[in-house]
């Protein structure tokens, strides 16, 4: 069984759509195929529901009536027999009804979980009736019969091995059609592995039903080696680890989902990037072999929170870190990067959720600094030893760039540097310049 997972640029027309059916219809593999919601969609369900919160419900309104007319066109175009279409009519009845009704009622977290799942159904239910269309059989399945996450946002993966290996046993069918993104929480509400999700479920589900690969196709040719959306000149690196592979898609390579690599990772199941518009290039393998000792790529992510405390004691008294980081877990908010001196300690944060309360805390231990709007720089390779002398290359690329902070040794893989957010851009060119061009 291969996990095949296309995101929404290329399920984004009918045409791609078309495309898509032909892709997987190729050969007699079992396959179980995660799609997105149609490109933007997820975008408009947000927007939708940010009207709805503001308690503008004519707004809201309008808004959906856009978006169903992009939908009608999408019908028109994808099927041509009267039936089908009647069908595809019923669907987008279906969810922009269930949109509308949501617009004249009054908003909540729920609510707004339910609007943004409703992309990845519309998707799945179009796709399923081009393929009847074209006569290929598959299967439709709603990914909240298996897809579920606890209190904590986690996924339960022996369900979803349950729920998967249950509902391919009982069919006949060797093609599986399914959402990526949407899930099932604790209270039994919709709910979604967040932005970009659809990775992670395809990820997921490979690796709860130990699938031979999953393969993730998208609108470029696999992992590049720095930000193609603002780096000139950047090229497709043919295998990354696990390891690698993780520290990109955590650090800011927005082609991986950050949490898609360690369900895989964890039950050895390799990963395959492709370019859904150019199927013949070979992309990206992600397994868990180790390359040669190199820089692979460079990533950056936005939206870093930078916190000082210096100790009132001016020397760390011992306890003084765990005293930190107990603040940090009592709020479940991660740190990504930590250094430490004699009086002080900096650490970075991603998500500012409580940083009132952190912060409050925090000060009753000592004098606390913060800078927002940072990001982190993120260099990964197999950077064992640094034989290669890759530290002064790093620093020789940086030269006028002020560094906020610097973490080398961590892992293996992995130098992050923390810069302004006004200097990613120029750090990302200048580090591509020094690391890849010389
Ligand atoms: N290092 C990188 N390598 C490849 N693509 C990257 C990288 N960093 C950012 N991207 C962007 O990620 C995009 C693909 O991810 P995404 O838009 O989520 O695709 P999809 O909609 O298919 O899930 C590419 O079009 C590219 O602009
Ligand atoms: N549709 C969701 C989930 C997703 O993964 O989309 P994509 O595969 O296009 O990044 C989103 O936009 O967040």
């Amino acid at each position: 069984m291969k996990v095949v997972k296309f995101g929404g640029t290329s399920v984004g027309s009918a045409q791609r759509m078309k495309h898509v059916a032909n892709l997987i219809s190729q050969d007699s593999t079992p396959k179980i195929i995660v799609l997105s919601a149609v490109s933007g969609t997820t975008n408009s369900l947000v927007a939708i529901a940010e009207s709805i919160e503001k308690g503008k419900p004519e707004e809201a309104l309008q808004k959906i009536v856009q978006l169903k007319t992009s939908y009608e066109v999408l019908v028109s175009e994808l099927v041509s027999q009267t039936a089908t279409q009647q069908k595809a009519q019923a669907i987008l009845e279906e969810h922009f009804g269930l949109l509308e009704a949501q617009a004249k009622m009054v908003y909540s977290d729920s609510m707004q979980r339910l609007i943004v799942a409703q992309g990845e159904l519309l998707s799945t239910k179009l796709f399923m009736l081009y393929l009847e269309e074209a006569q290929i059989a598959a299967e439709w399945w709603y990914a909240p019969d298996f897809m579920q996450i606890d209190s904590f946002k986690e996924p339960l993966i022996p369900q979803l091995r349950a729920g998967v290996m249950d509902k391919v046993k009982a069919s006949p069918q060797h093609l599986f059609i399914t959402q990526g993104f949407i899930c099932v929480n604790e209270k039994g509400e919709i709910d979604n592995l967040k932005r970009g999700g659809s990775d992670y479920s395809a990820t997921l589900i490979g690796a709860a039903i130990s699938a031979e690969e999953v393969q993730i196709w998208t609108d470029i040719d696999g992992m590049h080696n720095n930000d193609p959306r603002v780096v000139e000149n950047t090229y497709p690196i043919a295998e990354l680890s696990f390891d690698e592979a993780s520290e990109l898609a955590y650090f800011g390579a927005k082609i991986l989902h950050p949490s898609s690599i360690w369900p895989v990772q964890k039950f050895n199941v390799p990963v395959r990037l492709l370019n859904t518009m150019q199927p013949e290039a070979r992309g990206t393998y992600i397994s868990a072999k180790t390359g040669q000792e190199e820089v692979k790529a460079l990533a950056a992510k936005d939206g870093i929170t930078a916190i000082k405390i210096k100790s009132s004691r001016m020397i760390l008294a011992y306890g003084f870190l765990r005293k930190i980081f107990e603040i940090f877990e009592n709020y479940r908010t991660s740190i990504d990067m930590i250094t430490t001196s004699e009086v002080a300690v900096s650490v970075t944060i991603d998500d500012n959720t409580y940083i009132e309360p952190i912060l409050a805390e925090l000060q009753k231990l000592g004098t606390v600094e913060v800078d927002y709007n940072q990001t982190i720089v993120c260099i990964v390779g197999n950077l064992v030893a640094d034989s290669k002398g890759i530290v002064k290359k790093v620093f020789d690329s940086l030269e006028d760039i002020p560094v906020r902070m610097i973490s080398y040794g961590g892992s293996k893989n992995n130098i992050s540097l923390l810069v302004d957010v006004s200097q990613k851009v120029k750090a990302l060119k200048q580090l591509n310049k020094g690391l890849f061009q010389n």
